[in-house]
């Protein structure tokens, strides 16, 4: 059996909806050894649904972790922020133990966590910390491109200091490293943005390509690993290069995931590299002006359902064959 647990995010938004409003029936039939735990407060969780869930008890389940105040949908609630975090930490941690073989989250809202007094960049950080990961790294795919980043949730004045030789070699090294493991990809191509307009222009137009990146994709051409770059991002995200890139590594946030969610948004999951743990999630955030209307699309939250089975089996049949 493949168990996912599936956080329900942020309860004011639009995660508990689209976790209990699944298309059971279909993703049972297409997944034949896929399990479902749904990680929230059950009250609230079967609120959302017309759907009576216990007919998929021999696939679905639920492990309840109370809201700490009600929920209202739209209204977020700094009362119930640690009850998001203990949703998460179950996952993670019943990952850790095998209970679990990975978890798809749904969204958070990281303000209102940080108005409680927690301080919280995203799931990715939280999960690294927890995990006690080396290093992780955030890649969004879609059908045809995927895009990873060397800074995640960083103000953009931060950005550029942020990037030195040492932080780029484990996020290329790590990217690298899950596209053989989880992706099958035995020689992985990693096509890698400049920082600067035009890559820099020759140091006309900022310094970082000459003394940080360059130096950096040279040292790790030595070992192997197949880089292009850097090249300008403008560029960059046009089909004479994506057509060879197995991934594209884009400095910043967003200067990445734009093109990928022009591309992708509703079929896009976002998958976090490094961990020792499978973690996927919806390319989108709380929605908080749809919650409770219905108006929701399903489809990232079933592409991210699609990689993190994938990706568990993938490591299934590494342990079996190893
Ligand atoms: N994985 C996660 O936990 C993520 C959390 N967030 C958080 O979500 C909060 C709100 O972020 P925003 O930038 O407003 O992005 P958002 O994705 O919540 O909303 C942006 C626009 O997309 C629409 N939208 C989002 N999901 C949709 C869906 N499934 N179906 C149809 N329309 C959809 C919304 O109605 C809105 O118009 C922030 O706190 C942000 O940090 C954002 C991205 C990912
Ligand atoms: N834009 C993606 C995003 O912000 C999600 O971050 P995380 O919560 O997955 O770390």
């Amino acid at each position: 059996m493949i168990k996912l647990a599936i956080t329900t995010g942020e309860p004011a938004g639009i995660g508990p909806e689209l976790s209990t409003q699944l298309p059971f029936d279909q993703l049972f039939q297409q997944y034949p050894d896929l399990h479902l735990t749904l990680v929230g407060d059950q009250s609230w969780l079967e609120a959302q649904t017309n759907e009576e869930l216990s007919a998929f008890s021999d696939r679905l389940d639920f492990h309840h972790i109370a809201l700490k105040e009600s929920a209202h949908h739209g209204q977020l609630n700094t009362a119930n922020a640690q009850y998001v975090l203990d949703t998460l930490t179950h996952a993670a941690t019943g990952c850790m133990n095998d209970h679990y073989q990975g978890m798809v989250t749904a969204p958070v809202q990281k303000s209102v966590i940080n108005d409680a007094g927690i301080p919280f960049s995203g799931h990715t950080e939280f999960l690294e910390e927890l995990t006690g990961a080396r290093k992780v790294v955030m890649m969004l795919a879609t059908e045809g491109l995927k895009v990873a980043l060397v800074t995640t949730h960083l103000p953009l004045r931060n950005v550029a200091d942020a990037i030195t030789p040492e932080l780029l070699t484990e996020i290329i090294q790590v990217t690298h490293h899950d596209l053989q493991r989880y992706f099958g990809i035995d020689q992985p191509h990693i096509y890698v943005c400049g920082l600067n307009p035009h890559a820099g222009e020759g140091g006309h137009l900022g310094m970082e390509e000459i003394t940080i990146i360059e130096p950096t994709l040279n040292a790790l051409r030595e070992t192997g690993i197949q880089l292009t770059g850097p090249l300008p991002a403008d560029t960059l995200f046009t089909d004479k290069y994506l057509k060879h890139a197995d991934t594209v590594l884009a400095m910043y946030h967003d200067q990445g995931l734009p093109v990928l969610k022009y591309k992708g948004f509703g079929n896009a999951a976002n998958i976090t590299l490094g961990l020792p743990i499978i973690r996927t999630s919806v390319d989108h955030g709380t929605a908080l002006d749809l919650a409770g209307k219905g108006l929701a699309d399903q489809g990232s939250l079933l592409t991210a359902i699609d990689y993190g089975y994938k990706m568990a089996k993938a490591r299934a049949t590494r342990r079996q064959s190893a």
